[in-house]
């Protein structure tokens, strides 16, 4: 095959038509391509408007796919520019419906699938990736997607929309991204009855079954790819938990859920208690979920108030954590998992609250967290109830209320809920994104409360710093340095989170303060001298080597083209 058409036909290679005149003639691309030079912006509108003919989000969805699987850059410089419009279509609610519907929509392969009956050759399939050395993956074994509960194989998509985030929101390297799921069957009975479902047809295999697959897998990513960052996702509760702890000290790794959530509602909180009117020392915060992501969440924010002078003890009494029996309790008379123990309340007195109008009334609390992957848990009698809790506490005080699960098919309560519910008080955000909302004139904007905002520059500056391990260190920094990022505007305007179309600045000074944590933590490997030279000349100088590592797609006839 002609060598032009094959340039054409790889989109890492491919430019649309803003291969320049030198290019189309030593490519030998003339007449493969209309004549016209287009910039990537030209090309972007054209998308734009190609996009909004679309009917539904999986159609827009799968343009967008297409896009990606023909021109890498103009994908990615599309949705850089477009990330609030493009971001619920790659990413969340959108991609939970991709999941739910893998198998019926696939066309081509995007990632490694690993199933459990070939476990004996990893390595080979992992050196059957076709692009050399990546840096970061995402792996998921599909067994709690979002909130959609277990998808076997089909959960894939969450891993190939994290990493599209990985290079829009923080510039890594498309092709040094590799999304991978561990298909290790699945108790989906939907997907073992669909003749077209692509995964292993059986039930999930043992939990120690598993254990064996994942250290082979871990042992296998240690020999072939000795430096890429694992991301784990969607691993469902125990196994979440159980694979960090196993890996974390001897492997470069992160568990998003656990890690990723924990650090971007700290930084939200941070924000939130300033604009609440209540004090940090006097919040008291009822987790409705007690989950991975809301024992993640706990343990950060725990970690936030003792490195404000609590003690463990103090600041773990801030925190009162709801599953679906009710108040967890060290005396509620059921086998409480591992992971729930440590926030289990003492100080009830042998009194057991059910229902969450129950614990509001007992706790009066100041702020309400929801991970439960459940629609609609936060009622109207909820909400109000926890606005009157705030309102005793002193006039002008403002509620908390983070609904967090995702999609929005899951999440606790609407924002439009939320401003009803609280006359526009509630101190809001959500793990999906809402839109606005006017009353009586009054526009009201939500935040996003996504580890989209953590886990870019949380992998960034794990890579960048060649780190040894992900430490705790990193993880908090990771949180206090987005907390500090929002500008003064986005302050005025009273948000908690950047702005979305800030992520990618927001996730470069995430990148920079892991690194400095990682150096802090003796677990960066870069030269010494490299970081001599940095402490001397300051962020400036350390970000400007990070932003001369990062890719952001430029074409000839740019405005923005680097010379
Ligand atoms: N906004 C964000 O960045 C993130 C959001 N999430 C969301 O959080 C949700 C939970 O994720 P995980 O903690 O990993 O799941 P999980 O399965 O580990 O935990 C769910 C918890 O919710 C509890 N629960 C379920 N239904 C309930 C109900 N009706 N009332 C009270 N408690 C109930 C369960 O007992 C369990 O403790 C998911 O929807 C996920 O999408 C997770 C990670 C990040
Ligand atoms: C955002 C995310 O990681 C989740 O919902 O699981
Ligand atoms: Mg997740």
């Amino acid at each position: 095959m002609a060598a032009g058409y094959q340039v054409l036909r790889e989109p890492l290679w491919n430019k649309g038509l803003s291969f320049t005149p030198e290019e189309r003639k030593s490519k030998n691309l003339t007449g493969l391509i209309p004549h016209t030079i287009e910039s990537l912006q030209t090309q972007c509108a054209r998308a734009m408007k190609m996009i909004q003919t679309r009917q539904t989000p999986i159609d827009k969805y799968l343009y967008l796919s297409s896009l990606k699987d023909q021109n890498v850059d103009l994908f990615y410089r599309l949705v850089m520019d477009n990330i609030r419009e493009l971001m619920p279509l790659v990413y969340t609610p959108t991609i939970g419906d991709v999941c739910l519907q893998y198998s019926s929509i696939y066309t081509r392969p995007e990632a490694l699938y690993i199933s459990i009956k070939q476990r004996k050759s990893i390595a080979t399939m992992l050196r059957n990736w076709p692009f050399p050395n990546p840096e970061i993956c995402v792996v998921t074994d599909g067994s709690r997607i979002l909130g959609l509960g277990d998808l076997g194989l089909n959960g894939v998509g969450i891993s190939v929309g994290k990493l599209a985030l990985y290079t829009a929101a923080a510039g890594i390297h498309p092709e040094k991204t590799l999304p991978i799921v561990l298909d290790c069957g699945t108790n989906n009975e939907t997907n073992l009855k669909d003749p077209l479902y692509l995964g292993l047809r059986q039930k999930r295999v043992s939990t120690t079954m598993q254990q064996e697959f994942m250290d082979e897998f871990m042992a296998a990513v240690k020999e072939v790819y000795p430096e890429m960052v694992v991301q784990f996702e969607d691993f469902e509760t125990e196994k979440a938990f159980k694979y960090l702890d196993r890996y974390r000290n001897t492997q470069k790794c992160f568990n998003d859920d656990v890690q990723g959530t924990g650090a971007v509602v700290l930084a939200g909180y941070i924000g939130a208690v300033d604009l609440s009117g209540v004090p940090l020392e006097e919040q008291r915060l009822v987790f409705m979920g007690a989950g991975s992501a809301g024992v993640g969440v706990a343990k950060q924010l725990m970690e936030y108030y003792t490195r404000r002078g609590l003690s463990e003890q103090e600041a773990r009494s801030k925190f009162w954590l709801v599953d679906t029996k009710g108040l967890v309790t060290r005396d509620r008379g059921d086998n409480l998992a591992e992971h729930k123990k440590y926030f289990a309340r003492t100080d009830n007195n042998g009194l057991q609250f059910r229902t969450l109008e129950e614990v509001i009334a007992y706790v009066k609390p100041s702020a309400l967290v929801g991970l439960t992957a459940t629609f609609g848990v936060f009622t109207e009698s909820v909400v109000r109830a926890l606005k009157a809790s705030v309102d005793g506490g002193g006039l002008g005080r403002r509620p908390i209320l983070f609904p967090l699960s995702n999609p929005l098919t899951k999440a606790e309560c609407t924002f439009e809920q939320a401003i009803q519910w609280t006359e526009g008080t509630a101190i809001f955000a959500s793990g999906s994104p809402f839109s606005s909302v006017t009353v009586d004139g009054i526009t009201y904007h939500p935040n996003q409360g996504n580890n989209v905002y953590v886990f870019p520059g949380l992998g960034l500056g794990a890579i960048l710093a060649k780190a040894s391990r992900v430490t705790d260190e990193m993880v908090y920094n990771s949180a206090d340095a987005l907390a500090k990022s929002l500008t003064a505007d986005e302050i005025h305007k009273g948000l908690i989170y950047p702005r979305i179309e800030r992520v990618r600045e927001a996730s470069l000074v995430v990148a920079r303060e892991v690194m400095k944590a990682a150096r802090r933590d003796g677990v960066s490997e870069l030269p010494e001298e490299q970081w001599v030279e940095w402490e001397e000349w300051g962020d400036v100088a350390l970000m400007s080597y990070i932003r001369q590592r990062v890719y952001d797609p430029v074409s000839f006839g740019d405005a923005r083209v680097r010379l």
